[in-house]
């Protein structure tokens, strides 16, 4: 149900303007919870593939006595020279209490210190940290800058494993983890992770083999995320692990995109939802449009057309799976006017970064957004017929990515307000038996142009 939050007094003279509130974008708690809970309830993690270039998968490492360095390839090694790398290693530790503990029936593996051992893989030049910041973070935390310590390289030979913990943090602004697993023939040593009674598996082992060679598997998660390494049946599984950290540095001028998309890790949780809420004639028995605000935030200057490829995280994850469905998701700017008199507010929206330089003495700034070729969604003491379409909202909006636009106001004088679009994210759906005939957005416009002729 839709819930109205009290109108917000309008403290200035230029209160005509445009914000989004949440009176609007409360979600529906109904039909769509369980679509709703895939995008917020995102799972803590990120895991895949990527693949490198043959020098990344060069080791130095010390053996012995430390008087005489060792090499292995990790992306063809022999199983003598993965024992030798093993043997090299010392017995694992793992914290209690602020002390290192060893105890073979709680981990069972190799270490060896960052001082002991040198790879060519350097992170930063991969698009791991895009990676991590694009579908790991969310939200303004996603343009944050990061730093990647790296803090180990462990093997697990045939017998090894880590039963569940969670990491030690190593100061206040480390956030998580990352490991790396090389492609070295193994076999067991999936790593489960845990959060809020909730359980994911990453087995690296059967990524790493499936992907195109060389490649290395990759998981990253927060801090709370408790997980732990299975037993590893057959081979050597080495992998070096890195401490996440935010910086003090100021966030990164514009939002990255990675070179390489990975998977969201509730993409397929938000699938199977909506393919069950779709086989539900309940669920919105004569078609209708659904909203979703974006979670990640998006540089926008005068179009939306190139958000479509930088979609990240759950705003990708929910593009992609309405997309393979059949949809057809289009990025909207939304907005709202608090009227100057009177509690109501209008609600608009545009699939275009719309021009106010032409209007002039404008008392709603829906009523250019209309103008423009845009919807209006709610308009005070509308008739029915003035509102162009009515969507249900799955997710907040936000105002990650908001686009402002200043135009000429209404008043005694011609005074500067400025109308306010956050861009969203919409999915139109037909009736049960015809899910996929809700009129195409071309069609829509078609049909909104002709209305407009007509009149
Ligand atoms: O190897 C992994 O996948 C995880 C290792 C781990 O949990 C740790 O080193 O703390
Ligand atoms: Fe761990």
């Amino acid at each position: 149900m839709t819930t109205l939050s009290a109108n917000p007094t309008l403290s200035s003279q230029t209160a005509a303007t445009s914000s989004t509130d949440v009176e609007m974008a409360a979600p529906v708690v109904d039909l769509m919870e369980p679509l709703r809970q895939a995008i917020v309830d995102k799972p803590p993690y990120i895991s895949g593939t990527l693949p490198l270039t043959e020098g990344d998968f060069s080791l130095f490492y010390k053996s012995g006595d430390g008087s005489n360095a060792r090499h292995i390839d990790l992306a063809d090694a022999t199983p003598e020279q993965l024992q030798a790398l093993a043997d090299a290693c010392e017995p694992a530790t793992f914290g209690v209490e602020q002390q290192d503990v060893m105890d073979e029936s709680y981990r069972k593996a190799g270490k060896m210190d960052s001082q002991a051992f040198m790879t060519r893989l350097i992170p930063e030049r991969t698009s791991l940290v895009d990676i991590v910041r694009g579908y790991l973070l969310e939200g303004a935390d996603s343009s944050r800058t990061i730093k990647l310590e790296l803090y180990k390289l462990n093997v697990y030979s045939k017998g090894s494993f880590f039963k569940a913990h969670v990491d030690t943090p190593r100061s206040e602004d480390m956030f998580g983890s990352l490991v790396l697993v090389f492609p070295t023939p193994h076999e067991g040593g999936a790593l489960v992770l845990r959060h809020h009674e909730q359980e994911w598996t990453f087995d690296s082992a059967k990524a790493v083999s499936e992907a195109p060679k060389p490649s290395i598997g990759y998981v990253a998660f927060f801090s709370d995320v408790e997980h732990e390494v299975t037993l590893v049946t057959e081979g050597h599984r080495v992998t070096v692990t890195y401490n996440l950290y935010f910086t003090g540095a100021e966030p990164a001028s514009a939002p990255v995109v990675p070179a390489v998309p990975a998977i969201p890790a509730n993409e397929a949780a938000f699938k199977s939802a909506f393919e069950a809420l779709l086989e539900n004639p309940e669920f919105l028995p004569r078609g209708g449009t659904l909203g979703f605000g974006l979670r990640h935030v998006y540089p926008i200057k005068d179009s939306l057309a190139h958000v479509y490829g930088m979609l990240k995280g759950s705003d990708a994850a929910v593009f992609r799976a309405c997309a393979q469905l059949g949809f057809e998701p289009v990025l909207y700017l939304l907005y709202c006017t608090h009227m100057k008199y009177g509690r109501e507010k209008s609600w608009g929206m545009i699939d275009r970064v719309p021009h106010f330089a032409g209007y002039w003495q404008v008392e709603d700034p829906v009523d250019m957004i209309k103008e423009e070729g845009g919807l209006v969604l709610k308009k005070p003491y509308a008739g029915s017929d003035e509102i162009d379409e009515r969507v249900k909202w799955v997710t907040k909006i936000t105002k990650l990515t908001r686009h402002t636009s200043p135009y000429m106001a209404y008043g005694n004088e011609a005074e500067l307000g400025f109308a306010y679009g956050d861009v969203c994210l919409i999915v139109r759906v037909g009736k049960p038996s015809e899910r996929l005939a809700y009129p195409t957005v071309a069609a829509m416009k078609a049909e909104g142009k002709a209305k407009k002729q007509r009149r």
